[in-house]
């Protein structure tokens, strides 16, 4: 095991007291494989706040050497964990969801350090994060198979569920924490053992939840982290789908990604599940309740600035309440309030880098280019800090824009306006994407009737907060295939096997 030197532990403490991190144990600079905290000061990356671009810590950049540890490490492990009793493994995992609601203020300055997310989010995010070890404790006790009736009248057939082995795990920077928690949460479950490479951007929040993974008692091995810069991630993703031993890979990322990581798995034949990228529909009825929409819209769009897989892409107003509706929606945005994520009353933080800010400009400038009024913002605010964009509303967008289609990731809002159910539900299907979709009616035919004809993974009706540990969660189309969280979540961690026994 390597040590820290003197200047790490240094700027350990000193980041802890600046910030009134009270547990400095969780603030871990090196990588954790097989029980041990590794890596050294020779080979480091930054990790820096996006709100100001300031460094907070240099953290061990671990090496395709290190990723082969991992494997072997977690390899060695599945031989006894994969015995474990449920009860064993659900206990671990309540143990894991209680250090993480001790440690709540402490792991969302974390977050909001090296995320950007305003601070009460960070808390959200964290209890988010812990109900998956909740959740996965609970399940865990259930998994049960089945006893079919055979033809053959002297045979009997059981099956067993399984866990599959060795996981890889890749995750993004938006949610540090929770992606993590939803993908081991069910691995530790089903007596998987795994390897998780964190996003670069954010591996502070990844390593703190090693550590407290190790204090809950889980075995070395089961829990692993690799952080590694860019320029390493392409190696450890290729790795992970390459290497036989590794029997699943699950990926939460851009469907670019995603589709380099499937060709990279042709060879080992691996069991994948990906979340990907969306273009979310957010469609306003004229029966709606306008102001229940108009807060669905502010939660749904422009949650964590826009950075949500789940975030409503494009605005659909039926024509008869598009003025009600915008001027409502401007008011309320208008309250909103951009800024550091750790200074008291910010609603909304910055963009984690400015390639993120780009995005949103370009699709600004598209609207506005083809003819679409700016009714708010629009500016990228370096007064504020190297990757702050302005919340901004835009009116009268069309389908022919280039948001209508792509991801803007960011904090744009466009309004669109129809005027039949016909014309919406087309607009709204017509994308190569299929994560979540959202509208809100009071019409109870139409909420069945469009519930069922959206093209989507997970819709949100008169609601645009649909995330928690009970929902079956997962794309179709290029938004990607599995489902995480809810009962299903355990099903792509295990296999099943069937005993058929004859001669009775
Ligand atoms: N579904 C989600 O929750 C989610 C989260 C973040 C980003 N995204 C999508 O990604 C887009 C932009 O975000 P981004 O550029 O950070 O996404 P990205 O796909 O480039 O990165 C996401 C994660 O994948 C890792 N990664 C990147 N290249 C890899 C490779 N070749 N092999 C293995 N891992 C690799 C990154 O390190 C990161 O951890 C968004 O528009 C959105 O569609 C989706
Ligand atoms: O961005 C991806 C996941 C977001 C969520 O779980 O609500």
């Amino acid at each position: 095991m390597n040590s820290l030197s003197k200047a790490a532990k240094m700027s350990i403490s000193s980041l802890a007291s600046t910030y009134g991190i009270k547990n400095v144990n969780l603030l871990r600079t090196q990588g954790f494989i097989d029980g041990k905290w590794v890596g050294d000061s020779t080979s480091t990356f930054d990790v820096t706040n996006p709100a100001t671009d300031d460094l907070l810590l240099k953290v061990s950049n671990l090496t395709v050497d290190d990723a082969h540890k991992a494997i072997k490490s977690s390899s060695d492990a599945f031989k006894s964990f994969k015995t474990t009793t449920a009860r064993y493994r659900a206990d671990i995992l309540n143990k894991m969801y209680h250090l993480l609601m001790d440690n709540v203020d402490d792991l969302a300055i974390i977050c909001s350090l090296e995320n950007g997310k305003p601070v009460a989010d960070s808390a959200g995010e964290v209890k988010y994060a812990a109900s998956f070890y909740q959740w996965f404790g609970e399940e865990a006790q259930r998994l049960t198979g089945d006893v079919i009736p055979s033809n053959i009248p002297s045979n009997r057939i059981i099956t067993v569920k399984q866990p599959v082995g060795v996981v890889g795990i890749l995750t993004p920077w938006n949610f540090p924490l929770a992606m993590i928690s939803r993908k081991v949460g069910a691995a530790i479950a089903t007596g998987c053992t795994a390897v998780v490479k964190p996003a670069s951007e954010t591996p502070l929040s990844a390593l703190a939840m090693a550590y407290l993974a190790h204090e809950a008692g889980l075995p070395k091995g089961v829990f692993n982290i690799l952080p590694v810069d860019h320029a390493t991630t392409k190696s450890i993703g290729e790795l992970f789908c390459e290497d036989d031993t590794i029997k699943k890979v699950s990926f939460t990322g851009s469907t670019g990604v995603g589709s380099v990581l499937m060709t990279q798995s042709a060879k080992t034949l691996k069991k994948l599940s990906f979340e990907l990228g969306g273009n979310a529909p957010f469609i306003v009825f004229e029966d709606a309740d306008i102001d229940k929409a108009v807060e669905g819209a502010l939660i749904s769009k422009l949650r964590q600035s826009g950075q949500t897989c789940v975030c409503a892409n494009r605005l659909y107003i039926h024509e008869s309440i598009y003025d009600e509706f915008t001027e409502k929606l401007v008011a309320k945005v208008k309250k909103c309030k951009l800024g550091n994520g750790l200074t008291e009353g910010t609603t909304h933080g910055p963009l984690v880098h400015s390639r993120a800010v780009d995005k949103v400009q370009q699709h600004v400038k598209d609207c506005l280019d083809k003819g679409a009024t700016l009714l708010l913002g629009g500016k990228v605010r370096t007064d504020l800090g190297p990757n702050f964009h302005d919340l901004t509303v835009i009116g009268d967008v069309t389908q022919e824009m280039a948001v209508a289609h792509e991801e803007t990731f960011g904090p744009l809002v466009p309004l669109i306006k129809f005027s039949s159910e016909e014309q919406v539900l087309e607009w709204a299907n017509d994308t190569e994407f299929g994560l979540a979709g959202y509208f809100f009616t009071n019409n109870y035919s139409r909420i069945f009737r469009l519930g069922e004809q959206i093209e989507c993974g997970m819709v949100g009706i008169n609601t645009g907060a649909i995330s928690e540990a009970a929902v079956p969660f997962g794309g179709i189309k290029h938004s990607g295939f599995g489902r995480e969280g809810s009962k299903y979540g355990v099903n792509d961690y295990i296999n099943i096997k069937t005993m058929v026994i004859g001669g009775l």
